[in-house]
């Protein structure tokens, strides 16, 4: 299983890429649950990773834009896709608006990978029809991070059921949604492709700064294997 890390500045992608994530993935925690961070600092941010010889892949978020605001997620999509990054990231609510603007996504220039606000559950049927666009890769992600994590508002048959069709449909699947060191295990039986993180890489609560040592410890919990041969692995 891969590790995720969100980060929101040059320094916490360079401890992060540092510290063993798989992922870099650039947003403004402090901004909600995908937050989007400004398009210049996302350039900023690819442009040091690739200084600093990081060839780990790279995702951004869009902002948590609303389903029937489709012009705005499509100029969203086209202005952090142009900033260098490997993967956009698109949160998809629990709305009928969800097709059409999955087929939009696909039918994009960027490499997409939809995210599944699953607060109110998931919609299989929106699922199965992301997995049918293929999509580079397809996550589910939780809002309302107060609210608990992943595992409170998904049973780990709807979890199963939703790696199963995503890792079916040829895409790899990724689970996030204030995950902590606890749910290592459950984690560790669904298998995903990959699963993200800031909740548990943070101090306090994920708006604040990113913290290498809960990083490293993250790590080796997730992997099963020493942080320090992470670093130069
Ligand atoms: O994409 C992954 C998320 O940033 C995870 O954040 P979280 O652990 O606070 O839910």
């Amino acid at each position: 299983m891969k590790l995720l890390v969100s980060v929101r500045s040059v320094e916490e992608a360079l401890l992060a890429a540092d510290g063993g994530a798989d992922f870099i993935d650039l947003k403004e925690p402090g901004a909600g649950a995908l937050g989007g961070l400004p398009v210049a600092t996302i350039r900023e941010i690819v442009a040091a990773l690739r200084r600093h010889r990081s060839d780990l892949a790279v995702s951004a978020t869009i902002g948590d834009v609303p389903m029937h605001e489709t012009r705005r997620i499509a100029a969203c999509v086209d202005a952090v896709g142009a900033c260098g990054v490997d993967y956009v990231k698109v949160g998809i609510e629990r709305d009928p608006l969800a097709l059409e603007v999955l087929d939009a996504l696909a039918a994009s220039d960027w490499p997409i990978v939809p995210v599944f606000i699953a607060d109110r559950g998931l919609d299989m049927a929106h699922v199965a029809h992301a997995c049918a666009l293929g999509f580079p890769g397809v996550m589910a992600d939780t809002f309302d991070k107060r609210a608990g994590s992943l595992f409170d508002v998904l049973s780990m048959e709807a979890l199963r059921d939703f790696v199963k069709a995503v890792r079916k449909g040829g895409s790899i699947a990724g689970l996030a949604g204030a995950l902590r060191a606890m749910h290592a295990p459950l984690l560790h039986t669904l298998d995903p492709d990959f699963a993200g993180f800031r909740t548990a890489v943070c101090v306090g609560d994920r708006s604040t700064a990113l913290d290498s040592q809960r990083l490293r410890a993250l790590c080796v919990l997730m992997r099963g294997h020493s942080a320090a041969a992470l670093v130069h692995a």
